[in-house]
């Protein structure tokens, strides 16, 4: 009970709707290794790959999208976007045929970078269950 605890504590901390690395990626103020971009979306090769192919899709406009968690209805379009940009992703990178799209929410499920991101994964055998 108290690594719940601990675990909703840190959420909290983490959540604080404060600016994050993503930011300066989708202003091009730091290098990334763009695999995608539109008006609404970017995608882009994670720091720390996972798999042989592991992208990030991100929505360019946050609007209080730190996590799924946040997500209201006015959030429906540009959710749909980047579930499409996943796929173009995965065909772009050759793995339509066996790739996962994974988003962690919250501090229990591993996420750390809090602005919406949905991870791209591919190029090897997956297990399942996943960690
Ligand atoms: C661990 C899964 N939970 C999560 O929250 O994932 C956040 C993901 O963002 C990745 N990342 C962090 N900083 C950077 C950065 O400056 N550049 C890039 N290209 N990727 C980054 C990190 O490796 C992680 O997989």
């Amino acid at each position: 009970h108290n690594e719940e605890a601990a675990a909703k504590a840190a959420a909290s901390v983490a959540d604080t709707g404060a600016p994050t690395i993503f930011d300066k990626i989708i202003a091009k103020e730091i290098p990334s290794d763009i695999i995608y971009e539109d008006e609404n979306v970017l995608a882009f090769r994670d720091i720390n790959p996972q798999a042989p192919v592991h992208v990030l899709v991100i929505p360019k406009l946050r609007d209080g999208l730190t996590t799924l968690g946040k997500a209201e209805p006015r959030h429906v379009e540009v959710l749909g976007q980047l579930l499409h940009a996943s796929k173009i992703v995965a065909e772009k990178e050759g793995i339509f045929d066996g790739f996962r799209v994974v988003i962690n929410n919250g501090v229990e499920a591993c996420q750390s970078v809090y602005h919406l991101h949905l991870h791209v994964l591919g190029g090897r055998q997956m297990k399942w269950p996943p960690g």
